[in-house]
């Protein structure tokens, strides 16, 4: 039997009045609900914004050291219900338990870090011309902060925005994406049992149109911080800028991993099957073009296509599972569109590309790790963000080309190179 979970607004877990509720499914077997979270209203929303913004009077008037503590407090609860929190997150979103782990601990030590910040310096004196003057500055709380956040990272990116909002002496309000609100509801619990006082921390599921919007919209909302895609992100930017409230958007990538002739094959190989498909490649940090220099290609690609066949695909909460499933079925088809549009383009497809169906696999959003070919920078699966398992290899002569190939995407994110010789820019 699974549970439904509440919003957390002013210190109580409370029923939406909608009456509403959304359910998880499990990637790994679509007819398992792992969980459901209300369906909130407006009204809710609204209510969450005035408690946040009450509770911030007192909150940012503690000492640092003392909101450092309630964080601390949060990891250390966490760190006692890791495995649950981890075991649900491989359930809603599909990735592989020891992946699962290893971002709770990271969201773990990130509240511990920021724990600390709460005892580091917090301004400059800044030297000035009248021996009588002392001049400073200060950081300071700039009020309700609003956290959006996606289903790829349920755990990690709603804590690395709300541990540094709340050492800083804001309050919260999280709007989890709705696919990986019950691990996001878990990691609240952890918040309610380390006592924070009431409405500093608020919790709010619903669809991002109505209380992610909402979140932009709302006066009481000082600042919006938002992970996720790019449209999204510029309308939430263009909603908080025109009210003249701050926003911090983190959105899409298409990052390249360039493999230069002298590189460590071996090793790259290694990097170039992990930046890019871990976490079935739903990363905004995944690196999904391959720039490979000509005079190693074919000895790089044979590496690449042999490790990549020898990926153990499956339920992440097998131990023999490298890769899990996509992590909702609209993911599963847009990963299928993207490989339709490689091979329409002129893509070779080199390993892969197809739905996996094998015995239990057929009740998962399973696709094959997937290598395109002759990849050219014209190509839409060389310029759109996947968000799956599909690396695009891209031939080059040069380094200077490789480069040239790597900036020629209208992201800009993350990059890598596997080289021995230094650059000089
Ligand atoms: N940079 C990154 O890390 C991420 C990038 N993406 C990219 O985005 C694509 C689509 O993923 P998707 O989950 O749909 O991403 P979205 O941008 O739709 O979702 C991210 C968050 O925004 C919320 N949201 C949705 N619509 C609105 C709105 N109108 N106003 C305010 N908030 C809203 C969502 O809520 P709800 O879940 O309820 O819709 C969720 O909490 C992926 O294929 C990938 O390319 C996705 C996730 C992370
Ligand atoms: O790669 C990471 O660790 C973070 C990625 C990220 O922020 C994202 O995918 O949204």
């Amino acid at each position: 039997m699974h549970k439904t979970f509440l919003n957390y607004i002013g210190g109580e877990w409370q029923t939406s009045k909608s009456g509403d509720i959304l359910s998880s499914y499990n990637p790994a077997n679509k007819t398992e609900v792992v969980g459901s979270v209300q369906k909130s209203t407006r009204e809710e929303l609204d209510e969450a914004a005035a408690q946040a913004k009450k509770a911030q009077k007192a909150w940012r008037k503690l000492a640092g050291a003392e909101r450092g503590n309630y964080l601390y407090k949060a990891a250390v609860i966490m760190e006692e219900n890791l495995e649950e929190i981890a075991t649900t997150m491989t359930k809603e979103m599909g990735k592989s338990l020891p992946e699962a782990k290893g971002e709770t601990t990271r969201g773990i030590q990130i509240l511990k870090y920021f724990a600390g910040e709460g005892m580091r310096s917090d301004g400059d004196v800044i030297p000035s011309t009248d021996p009588s003057a002392l001049m400073f500055s200060k950081r300071v709380p700039i009020g309700v902060v609003g956290v959006i956040t996606p289903w790829n990272f349920p755990v990690a990116i709603p804590i690395w925005k709300i541990a540094p909002a709340l050492i800083y002496g804001n309050t919260v309000i999280l709007k989890p994406a709705s696919e990986g609100s019950v691990t996001a509801a878990k990691v609240i619990e952890c918040f309610e049992k380390a006592d924070f006082p009431a409405g500093v921390v608020n919790f709010i599921t619903g669809s991002g149109s109505v209380i992610g919007q909402g979140l932009a919209e709302n006066k009481d909302v000082n600042a919006v911080t938002f992970t996720g895609s790019n449209n999204v992100g510029k309308n939430i930017g263009n909603i908080v800028g025109a009210r003249g409230g701050k926003y911090q958007l983190e959105m899409g990538g298409k990052n390249p991993i360039i493999i230069a002739e002298d590189c460590d094959i071996e090793a790259a190989v290694d990097a170039t099957l992990s930046g890019g498909l871990k976490s079935t490649g739903q990363k905004c940090t995944c690196s999904s073009r391959v720039i490979v220099q000509s005079a190693i290609y074919d000895q790089f690609k044979e590496r690449l296509i042999k490790k990549a066949k020898e990926i153990t695909v499956g339920d992440g909460m097998d131990a023999s599972t490298w890769m899990g499933p996509c992590a909702n079925e609209g993911q599963f088809n847009t990963v299928k569109y993207y490989i339709d549009k490689g091979k329409e383009e002129g893509a070779t497809l080199a390993l892969g590309g197809n739905q996996l169906t094998e015995g239990n696999l057929k009740n998962g959003y399973y696709i094959e790790p997937t290598i395109f070919d002759n990849v050219t920078s014209d190509m839409t699966i060389a310029q759109e963000e996947i968000f799956g398992p599909v690396l695009a290899l891209m031939k080059v002569d040069t380094i200077e080309d490789a480069i040239a190939v790597a900036n020629d995407v209208e992201f800009g994110l993350s990059a890598s190179i596997f080289t021995k010789i230094s650059i000089i820019y």
